[in-house]
């Protein structure tokens, strides 16, 4: 299929939209004009962009979780009580993993089996089975800004019943949603589907609705180099503004090597600011999201506490403009509402008692900032080389070539072959280059920092460091030192 960058035209899009609302029943009471109407009868304190403009202001962070139940009461007072005992400052609505994969028929099963047993049988809230009114009920039963999160390569239909349905933040992009998420879903694909997404967000902007869109920053969340989840944020930046979306925030997972990790959120906001004005775009809005440690966590709660705190800590000295909290009950599976609110009060008040510090500055920040820069404007050029100047294409051709390559994601489409590993004091560097362009100087200092690891270890730079480092944090460490 022929993919590019450039906006789609209105014949085209209301043209593929006729398939994509008959793709499920609720999907036919879908009418662009009531739901634009909809979208503005939302007051503005409900409306996530204009909160998080006005966290940037105020120089807060803002706390938000993830949850998602599969009945609409339960959901509307998991949130509520998410936004009381929590103190979450936006909400999300997590979509359930049959919803993720179009499978809206095995959706249908868990929210009956859900009815009869009244225990939620699916692990987050099947936004399109059921529809924009119920969607409606539980997002204006809210005080707080509600978001939609999932996993969905091909979310096209999803899209118009959440903005339908009074959601005013929609994450996801053709390459975090697909490369990380799925085994064969080709890219050009999800690329074209999320230009779907995209240009129906760019529809709404044109109604004079503003729909905030968030990159889904951490990839597999499992020892992704900076550079890699970064060029990822900034080319689905890219793909979504040239749909018209003017509202944007980037994200990154947290490593846990603090210098990095500071750097990282920093110079993603910086370069994503700089490839938006390059093109044109003043007028896109960029704002920031820290994700906590999205890799194993601890059984023990108290440990877990750590790691979440550990988390918030990062992205308030990070100044993020938001966190993504993670709860106790992480390595148990979907939490109660009770530990998703304690994940909130705990990261809550690091974040507090961190508003006054800023760590962007710090020297070795500043130098690790200079690496992270430098290595993004060796892969976002060759993209753009390979693309002709049409990062659409380039993406494609990137991955096709190991341009980009996301370490440990499952597609069949990624090459697999760069390979992370930690250095002596955690921070995340590359142990294989794949075929990452980066320059003689930065492979060279890649090596310097993990030779500086296997001097202290007193063992060979190897795959086992690689190994040692994904076991080490359920065992509560960081670098994964030889037994
Ligand atoms: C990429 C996101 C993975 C994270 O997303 C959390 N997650 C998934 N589904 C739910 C849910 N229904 N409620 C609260 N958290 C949830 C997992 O724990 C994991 O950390």
């Amino acid at each position: 299929m022929e993919i590019s960058n450039q906006k789609i035209s209105e014949d085209a899009f209301f043209a593929e939209r006729k398939e994509v609302l008959g793709q499920w029943h609720t999907g036919r009471d879908i009418d662009f004009d009531e739901a634009v109407a909809y979208q503005k009868s939302i007051p503005a304190e409900k409306r996530f962009g204009a909160k998080l403009q006005k966290a940037t202001e105020e120089r807060r962070t803002l706390i938000q979780p993830r949850a998602g139940v599969a009945l609409p009461e339960e959901h509307k007072k998991l949130l509520q009580f998410l936004e009381t005992e929590g103190e979450a400052d936006l909400l999300p609505t997590t979509v359930d993993s049959y919803t993720r994969l179009n499978r809206y028929h095995e959706a249908e099963t868990g929210i009956e089996k859900s009815k009869e047993t009244n225990r939620s049988m699916l692990n987050g809230f099947p936004i399109v089975n059921y529809g924009k009114t119920i969607c409606r009920d539980v997002t204006s039963a809210l005080k707080s800004p509600v978001q939609v999160r999932h996993g969905t390569p091909d979310a096209r239909l999803l899209t118009e019943i959440s903005i339908a349905g009074g959601f005013t933040s929609y994450e996801g992009g053709g390459i975090s949603y697909n490369i990380p998420y799925s085994k064969s879903h080709s890219i050009e694909k999800t690329i074209a589907h999320w230009q779907y997404a995209d240009r129906l967000v760019g529809l709404y902007e044109e109604a004079g609705v503003s729909i905030n869109r968030e990159p889904f920053g951490p990839l597999t969340g499992t020892l992704i180099p900076p550079c890699i989840s970064n060029s990822v944020a900034v080319l689905e930046t890219l793909l979504a503004a040239a749909q018209g979306v003017k509202d944007i925030t980037v994200g990154y997972g947290q490593c846990g090597n603090l210098i990095q990790d500071v750097a990282a959120l920093h110079t993603l906001n910086v370069l994503t600011r700089d490839y938006l004005d390059k093109y044109g775009y003043q007028d896109v809005r960029v704002t920031t999201v820290f994700h906590q440690w999205m890799g194993g966590f601890p059984q023990d709660e108290a440990k877990a506490f750590g790691v979440i705190s550990w988390g918030a800590a990062a992205a308030a000295l990070a100044k993020a403009t938001k966190v993504i909290v993670k709860t106790p009950h992480e390595a148990m599976g979907v939490p109660t509402k009770e530990a998703n609110a304690a994940g909130l009060r705990a990261t809550k008040q690091v974040t507090s008692m961190l508003r006054d510090q800023d760590f962007r500055t710090v020297p070795a920040v500043l130098e690790e900032s200079e690496i992270i820069s430098t290595e993004m404007h060796c892969i976002l050029g060759k993209v753009e080389e390979l693309g002709r100047g049409d990062y659409a294409v380039g993406t494609v051709a990137a991955f096709e070539a190991g341009v980009l390559d996301i370490p440990f994601a499952p597609s069949r489409y990624n090459a697999g072959k760069a390979m992370p590993a930690r250095d002596n004091v955690g921070a995340v560097r590359l142990l294989d280059m794949g075929a990452l362009p980066l320059s003689k100087d930065i492979v060279d200092f890649h090596r310097r920092k993990l030779e500086e690891r296997a001097a202290f270890e007193n063992r060979p730079v190897s795959f086992q460091m690689v190994i040692d480092d994904v076991y080490a944090i359920g065992k509560g460490f960081l670098v994964g030192r030889p037994r």
